[in-house]
């Protein structure tokens, strides 16, 4: 307890002012502790007995949680927005049984709903007269939406869709609050009218009755079972067996079915339909976010408080993050989460900048947006669920005990590497445009780029190289991805030659597609760290903590180029000789980290009742927390301290005879 106490004492980070920072001022940090006292002094989000609770329990305690938020908590804190609806969800913890109904039920009917349909069906949903999920993939496809089985077939004289599962595999299987909770779902199916299939489109149908939630009419639903994680949540099931819903549940702001089934099809994009897929991996950075720092807190307060092996005769034993091994690994950790931050706020301003023009029928930044949200997701998630199982490693045995919070952490970030858009598919994606945009600027000498891809016109190596200089670790980057690029299409290229065809040539150069979409989102957010800590919102922070963001920020940027240093030597970006000063450069950043590192976990500024985790206390008191821990384990409390095994099992073994 006074190692830490020390340590922030020592700490010359202006910590109060980090944390306005990065939740966007004083105003928004006093509402979001606002909320989060109203959570924990109210009994019904206890967790005391949490991380005890079977499958069953912990479904049933989030139903209700989820409830008694919905009617109490969020009227009498007054809470509307998504973002504090994320605050509030986060700070109760565990996943949020009913959250797909206002993170993907609500924003595809405000997106792709015509007036009239959002005036139908959102005051409906607002005010949760109906819970709806968002029921897309099936037991055969997910990546594939195309060729989802589903079907939705037209019939003018009833003027009704016909929903029907043709197959086995057209089963709908996955969609969260769809097992248990909803009554209703978005459901994208095959739009089949006038005998045509006009490819998928998104229906709102009624999955349970309003009076007693048994299914209705020619529907087969429920919950998929235990999973790897996500006990909470009730993934589903659900089949059709030509059930009818009114013409008017199509959603219809983009393309519609006319009363005679006369089809019209979207003025701009098809992919609008796509938009809440869009929309969630906008949002899934910043989850990264929140997921990565708090194993990071977790992992470096507890670093500070444990030591290990006594080095010197009559001194203490050394703080774990005084061995260099685990500040490389913990603080270059630190630099990925700042990395993340950065490129998620720019991520969602894009993805609103790209909304409003779309609300003007202008796609120009969709195509920006798509690649960009699929890279910046992919990578992300990709990062935290790596970066939270290193946490745990760094954090010995203790830190595989559930009483760490990493397993909770680690089962509910690892999914997001596949739903929402598996993320080698949409690295696939981000390279799709990427490949396109150099062949735009091979073919077009006046076409200019958009900023992030800039370097496909001109990437040149900076002489006398400061590896310390922003602008040169970008010059470096630069030519590095261009040259990935370059390897990418031309393995394309070269496969075509040869007479494959596009499928098989594109199939052939994959890795290369993936490695430059990765080492391309990698760049953009370099990018955007750089950038960002130019802006003049932090040029008004104190010194050291600008000083501290840039070294952060090296440490970020320089530790991808050495660990990925064969791609930035083969681009003839750097010289395998330059890699010791590198390596120095990054070292000597650690080191000036190293000081500030437990108040850089303390701006992200979680109380215990989120981290969930007795190593990761804010007052260090790990000990006494993992002793508490343990009485509540009702495997010791069986009468005089035997457990009822000993006599069913393991006495009759003692007693046999062998
Ligand atoms: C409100 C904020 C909320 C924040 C939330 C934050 C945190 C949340 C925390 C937890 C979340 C909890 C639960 C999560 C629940 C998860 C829910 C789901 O998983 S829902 C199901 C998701 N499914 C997928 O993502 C499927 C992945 N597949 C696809 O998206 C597509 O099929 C595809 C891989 C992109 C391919 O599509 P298609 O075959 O149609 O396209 P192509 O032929 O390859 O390309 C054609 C053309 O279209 C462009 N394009 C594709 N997609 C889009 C798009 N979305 N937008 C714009 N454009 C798109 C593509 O680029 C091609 O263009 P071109 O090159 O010009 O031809
Ligand atoms: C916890 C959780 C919650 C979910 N919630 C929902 C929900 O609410 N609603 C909903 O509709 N769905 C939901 N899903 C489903 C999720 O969106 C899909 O699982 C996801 O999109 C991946 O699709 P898939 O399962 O078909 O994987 P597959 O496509 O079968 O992928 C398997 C492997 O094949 C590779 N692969 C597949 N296609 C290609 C390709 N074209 N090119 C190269 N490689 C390829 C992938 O990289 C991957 O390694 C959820 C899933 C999980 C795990």
């Amino acid at each position: 307890m006074e190692t830490i106490a020390a340590e922030r004492k020592a700490s010359k980070l202006a910590t109060k002012e980090l944390t306005y920072f990065l939740y966007g001022g004083e105003e928004m940090v006093l509402r979001k502790r606002e909320i989060e006292n109203a959570v924990i002094s109210d009994p019904t989000y206890d967790i005391t007995k949490y991380h005890y609770l079977t499958r069953e329990e912990l479904f049933e305690q989030a139903v209700k949680k989820s409830v008694h938020s919905i009617t109490k908590l969020m009227p009498e804190l007054d809470i509307l927005g998504v973002f504090e609806r994320h605050s509030l969800t986060s700070v109760i913890g565990g996943e949020n049984p009913l959250s797909l109904h206002t993170d993907m039920f609500m924003p595809t009917i405000t997106g792709q709903g015509s007036d009239e349909q959002q005036e139908k069906w959102l005051p409906l949903a607002t005010n949760y007269k109906i819970i709806g999920c968002y029921a897309q993939t099936e037991m055969g496809h997910g990546t594939y939406v195309r060729g989802l089985e589903t079907t939705a077939t037209y019939d003018p004289v009833k003027q009704e869709f016909d929903i029907h599962s043709p197959t086995l595999t057209s089963i709908k299987w996955w969609p969260g609050t769809l097992g248990v909770n909803a009554t209703h779902a978005i459901v994208p199916a095959r739009l089949i009218t006038k005998g045509e299939d006009k490819g998928i489109h998104n229906f709102i149908v009624q999955l349970r009755s309003l009076d007693n939630h048994t299914a209705m009419k020619g529907i087969t639903i429920g919950d998929i079972g235990p999973k790897f994680g996500y006990a909470e949540m009730d993934n589903g099931f659900l089949k059709f067996e030509h059930v009818r819903i009114p013409r008017d549940n199509l959603l219809m702001r983009f393309s519609q079915v006319l009363p005679d089934g006369t089809y019209v099809r979207p003025k701009t994009s098809s992919k609008l339909s796509y938009g809440t897929m869009v929309l969630i991996r906008a949002g899934l950075s910043k989850f990264s976010f929140e997921m990565l720092s708090r194993a990071l807190t977790i992992a470096i307060r507890y670093s500070i408080v444990r030591r290990q092996t006594q080095n010197r005769p009559g001194e203490a034993e050394t703080q774990l993050l005084d061995y260099v091994n685990q500040q490389h690994t913990l603080i270059t950790l630190l630099a990925t989460v700042f990395g993340i931050y950065f490129v998620s706020q720019d991520t969602i301003q894009l993805y609103v900048k790209t909304q409003s023009q779309l609300n003007e029928e202008n796609m120009e930044l969709l195509p920006e947006l798509h690649a960009s949200s699929s890279g910046v997701k992919a990578i992300s998630t990709n990062l935290a669920s790596q970066g939270i199982e290193t946490c745990r490693i760094a954090c010995g045995g203790h830190g595989y005990s559930l009483s760490s919070g990493f397993p909770f952490l680690y089962q509910s970030t690892t999914p997001s590497m596949t739903y929402e858009g598996d993320n080698n598919v949409l690295l696939l994606q981000t390279a799709r445009y990427l490949i396109k945009i150099r062949k735009e600027v091979q073919e077009d000498p006046s076409y200019s780029p958009p900023d992030n891809v800039n370097y496909l016109t001109e990437a040149v190596r900076p002489r006398n190289i400061n590896f310390r200089s922003p602008q040169h670790q970008l010059a470096l980057y630069q030519c590095m991805v261009r040259a990935c690029v370059d390897r990418a299409a031309t393995k394309v290229s070269q496969g075509e030659k040869i007479g494959l065809d596009y499928f098989d040539a594109w199939n052939a150069a994959a890795v290369e597609l993936i490695q430059c979409a990765e080492a391309h989102t990698h760049y953009v957010m370099v990018k955007s760290f750089i950038e960002n800590i130019d802006k003049e919102e932090v040029r008004n922070m104190s010194p050291y903590n600008q000083f501290i963001l840039k070294c952060l920020s090296d440490i970020f940027s320089l530790n991808y180029i050495l660990n990925k240093s064969g791609l930035f030597i083969e681009a003839g970006a750097i010289y395998g000789r330059e890699l010791n000063e590198i390596r120095e450069v990054i070292q000597s950043q650690i080191l000036e980290v190293r000081p500030a590192a437990v108040s850089l976990v303390d701006a992200f500024d979680y109380p215990d009742f989120v981290l969930r985790s007795v190593l990761g206390r804010k007052d260090g008191d790990v000990y006494t927390a993992m002793w508490e821990w343990v009485q509540h384990n009702p495997r010791n409390k069986h009468k005089n301290g035997v457990h009822p095994v000993y006599k069913k099992y393991t006495r009759k073994l003692l007693r046999a005879k062998m």
